[in-house]
């Protein structure tokens, strides 16, 4: 069956804000990552939060090292996504310490080893900072492929629900991310010279 035109701009978009990305230097890589923390710091989401799920960068995504560190000298709860041992496409959270035992993912991501004393139920995660490929101003986010945030996303209640972040360049902004059905919008989105708000 031929792709609809919506995977084909999708998939299209992915190649291009990817090979950006990939593209960018080690310096401005490092500077992108310490502007990160001026702006995340200022938030009041982010002060108020204890229980927060980062991700370790790959694949040219923003580096969110020193916002660990700064998390971790405001006594914050640092979660890392770990991919769940049995239900494909889905995502566990694990606390993150300096002394977390890791190894690397079938994508080559480090994650922290399996250890049941060191998940946090989903519902006790307060705010989650995304990983993205690409985004628009009206906060949708496409990314790598796996549907594992958008899966994550959907397993949020109106009860009790994880404030969420997208964390991207600014050259991974385009006009429309070409939506789909169970594609979940986030209100917020923070690059190294901006806050987006999609709320
Ligand atoms: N840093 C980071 N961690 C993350 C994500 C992410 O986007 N970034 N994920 C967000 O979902 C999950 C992992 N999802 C991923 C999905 C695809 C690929 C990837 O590299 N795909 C290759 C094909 C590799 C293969 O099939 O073996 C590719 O598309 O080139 C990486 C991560 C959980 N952890
Ligand atoms: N809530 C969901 N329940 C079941 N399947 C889903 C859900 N969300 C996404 N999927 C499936 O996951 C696959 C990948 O989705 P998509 O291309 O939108 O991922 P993505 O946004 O790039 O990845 P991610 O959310 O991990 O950043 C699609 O086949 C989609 O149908």
């Amino acid at each position: 069956m031929p792709q609809s035109n919506n995977a084909n701009q999708r998939e299209k978009i992915r190649i291009q804000t990817r090979h950006k990305r990939n593209h960018l230097d080690e310096n401005f890589q490092h500077q992108a990552a310490e502007q990160l923390v001026q702006q995340a710091s200022k938030l009041s989401e982010v002060i108020q939060a204890n229980s927060i799920a980062i991700y370790l960068a790959n694949d040219g995504e923003l580096d969110t090292k020193p916002l660990i560190n700064w998390c971790w000298q405001q006594g914050k709860h640092v979660l890392l996504p770990v991919l769940h041992p049995f239900t494909k496409g889905h995502l566990i959270f694990l606390q993150y310490k300096p002394d977390t035992l890791m190894h690397n993912n079938k994508y080559s991501i480090a994650e922290p080893k399996l250890d049941v004393t060191q998940v946090v139920p989903f519902k006790n995660v307060e705010l989650i900072f995304t990983p993205l490929v690409a985004f628009d101003d009206k906060g949708q986010r496409l990314g790598m492929g796996g549907g594992f945030y958008d899966r994550t996303l959907a397993q949020a209640t109106n009860t009790k629900k994880p404030y969420t972040i997208g964390l991207a360049h600014d050259c991974q902004q385009v006009d429309n991310v070409p939506i789909e059905p169970w594609d979940i919008p986030i209100p917020k989105i923070i690059t190294p010279t901006r806050i987006i708000k999609a709320e």
